[in-house]
C-alpha cells in the first residue's frame, strides 16, 4: 500500500512552473531519493509532501489524506534546508522537542548515532553548521514518523558524518519509516531503495 501518493502534480512559483505533472507512489519502510540538479524541483516536491505548500494542480496524499492537512510530526516530519532550530536551546532540547511535546521516550541511541551525544548540552548557537544539520535531522527522526522528508541531509557533512547520517536513515527505514531524501549525494543514491530523478521539474523515465 502506498503511503505517499502524488497524482498529476504541477507547481508554479512566481511565474515559473517548476514541477510538471508528477505522479509517484511511495511505500512504507523504504529509502526513496529525489535526485537531480540544483533547481530541478527537489525542495519544492519535498515541501509538497511535507504539506508546507499545496500544489497548484493535482493532489499529494499522505496516508490517504491531503498532505497539507496532516500537520502531525508523527505522520510527516521535515528536515528543511533552512534548519529552523531554536538557537538558544541546546542540541538535545532541539532534537528531542517533538518527543517531549508528545511525552514520548526518545530512542536513547539517536544522538549517539548522529555524533551529537558529546555536545548534547551545548546551545545550538555554539555549534557548527554540520552539527546543526544533524540536530535538525535528529529532530526529524526522533518520533519514528511514518514519513520523514529530508532535504539535503548531508549538505554540510564530511565523509565520516555522511556515514553516520546514512546509518541513521537506514535505522529509520528498518523501523518502518518511509524516508524521502532530496539529494545529489551519490553515497545516499547508492543505498536507496527507490530513486526518482527530476530534470527541470519532470520525473525522468527509469
Ligand atoms: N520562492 C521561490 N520563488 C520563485 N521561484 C522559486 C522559489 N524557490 C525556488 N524557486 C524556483 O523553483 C525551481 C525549483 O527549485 P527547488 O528549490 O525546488 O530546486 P532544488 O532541486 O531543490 O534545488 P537545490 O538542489 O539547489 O536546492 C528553481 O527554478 C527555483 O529557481
Amino acid at each position: 500500500m502506498s503511503l505517499v501518493e502524488a497524482s498529476g502534480v504541477s507547481h508554479t512559483r512566481g511565474s515559473t512552473t517548476v514541477l510538471h505533472d508528477i505522479s509517484v507512489e511511495l511505500r512504507p519502510g523504504r529509502l526513496a531519493v529525489l535526485a537531480g540538479r540544483s533547481g530541478s524541483g527537489k525542495s519544492t516536491l519535498c515541501h509538497l509532501v511535507a504539506g508546507v505548500m499545496t500544489p497548484t494542480a493535482g493532489t499529494v496524499r499522505v496516508d490517504g489524506r491531503p498532505a497539507h492537512r496532516v500537520r502531525d510530526w508523527a505522520t510527516v516530519s521535515l528536515l528543511p534546508q533552512r534548519l529552523a532550530l531554536a538557537t538558544e536551546l541546546t542540541v538535545a532540547e532541539n532534537a528531542l522537542l517533538p518527543a517531549r511535546i508528545r511525552r514520548r521516550t526518545p530512542d536513547p541511541e539517536l544522538l549517539e548515532r548522529l555524533g551529537l551525544a558529546g555536545i548534547a548540552g551545548r546551545p545550538v548557537h555554539q555549534t557548527s553548521q554540520g552539527e546543526q544539520q544533524r540536530t535538525a535531522l535528529a529532530r526529524a527522526l526522533v518520533l519514528g514518523s511514518a514519513v520523514a522528508v529530508l532535504d539535503e541531509p548531508t549538505g554540510h557533512q564530511d565523509d565520516e558524518h555522511v556515514g553516520m547520517v546514512i546509518d541513521a536513515l537506514k535505522a529509520a527505514v528498518a523501523g518502518g519509516t518511509l524516508v524521502l531524501v532530496a539529494t545529489h549525494d551519490e553515497r545516499i543514491i547508492d543505498v536507496a531503495d527507490d530513486v526518482l530523478r527530476l530534470r527541470s521539474g519532470h520525473i525522468e523515465p527509469v
